[in-house]
């Protein structure tokens, strides 16, 4: 099966230098000087620096060379609909890899959807986990969740992407995966800004299990299995990058919390998350008050020190 990665960020790279260790791999960027670039000097000096580009990575910035039996989407969330829609041609009849975390604020969909709704024929997939691209790119051992409703596709499709240091798992819980990977980066921002604000370690262990608690509530209520949510795609992503200061998300809600400033250029899917999963946990009646909080902070309708209060006013209840 030949592979290409679309989106040269940190971590389309990342998975394009791992996958390379099993044979020639397409990396497509969209600007044809950062390709050129990156195929010159074998790095991605910009997004992933001091990695060398092994020698089976071909980087490209033109997409039709780029197409393969198995193609993974890394570019970020928000920007999938359109890429999907401008590429329904292309991308007809291929096993698309979504390797993004988050949730379609226009349509309330994830990337499975997104790819079922645009690209008929197209085999949806999903790739997700506990994994910075840095450690990937490293060599570091690594373990992932390989989601496909298709079983059998599936199957092919986890021991096609798996190298000899990263390991995938796979399920047919296309919902739990991409849920669980979309909602940690919310509970991610609200535990840098509870490390941010300086309240404590024992706050942040609160604030996910709670956290974790709604990720749960909300994709149960679409049909996403609790164990899903139990493994790497939901727990073990949670736990990566609530704890983590290489995560983004949770740097930017340090950055919140202490009330400094962070890189406006910067991909931070938790915000966008925040704002599509409150909407949709309003639509379907499920309580989601950390997701809420966050949402409401990122917009600057309300202070930290009054989100904290509000959290720790709630009614009292059953755990
Ligand atoms: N970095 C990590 O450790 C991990 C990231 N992820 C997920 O991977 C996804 C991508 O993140 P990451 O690689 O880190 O992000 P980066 O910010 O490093 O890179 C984003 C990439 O997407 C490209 N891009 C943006 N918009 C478009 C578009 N419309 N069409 C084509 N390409 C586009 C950018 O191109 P350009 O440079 O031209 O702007 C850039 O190459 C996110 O959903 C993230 O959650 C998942 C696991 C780990
Ligand atoms: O998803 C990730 C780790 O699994 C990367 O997290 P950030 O996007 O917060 O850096």
């Amino acid at each position: 099966m030949s592979i290409s990665v679309l989106g040269a960020g940190a971590f389309g790279t990342a998975l394009a230098v791992s996958l390379a260790q099993n044979g020639p791999v397409t990396l497509w960027a969209r600007d044809p000087a950062q390709a050129a670039q990156m195929a010159e000097a074998r790095m991605n000096a910009r997004r992933l620096p001091g990695v060398r580009l092994p020698d089976t990575v071909t980087v490209t910035a033109d997409l039709d060379a780029a197409m393969a039996d198995v193609v993974l989407l890394a570019i970020p969330m928000q920007q999938t609909a359109a890429f999907l829609a401008q590429n329904t041609g292309r991308l007809a009849g291929k096993a698309l890899v979504a390797c993004s975390k988050g949730i379609d604020l226009a349509t309330g969909q994830g990337p499975t959807a997104l790819i079922a709704t645009t690209c008929p024929g197209a085999i949806p997939a999903v790739l997700t986990g506990p994994s910075f691209a840095a450690d990937i790119a490293r060599g570091l051992p690594t373990a992932l969740t390989l989601a496909c409703a298709d079983a059998a596709a599936g199957t092919a499709l986890q021991h096609a992407l798996s190298t000899p240091t990263l390991r995938l798992y796979r399920t047919t819980d296309t919902t739990g995966a991409e849920l669980g990977g979309a909602l940690k980066n919310v509970i991610a921002i609200a535990a840098g800004v509870v490390i941010g604000a300086g309240l404590g370690d024992s706050a942040r262990a609160a604030l996910m299990t709670r956290g974790f608690a709604e990720m749960t509530r909300l994709a149960t209520a679409f049909g996403a299995h609790p164990d899903t949510l139990m493994g790497l795609s939901g727990f073990g992503d949670l736990v990566l990058t609530c704890t983590s200061a290489q995560s983004r998300n949770f740097r930017f809600g340090q950055a919140l919390g202490a009330a400094g400033s962070f890189d406006a250029e910067a991909t931070i899917e938790g915000v966008a998350t925040a704002r599509a999963a409150t909407a949709l946990a309003a639509r379907h009646g499920i309580d989601m008050p950390v997701t809420q909080m966050v949402a409401a902070l990122v917009a600057g309708a309300i202070t930290v020190e009054n989100a904290v209060q509000a959290l720790l006013s709630r009614p009292l209840k059953q755990e």
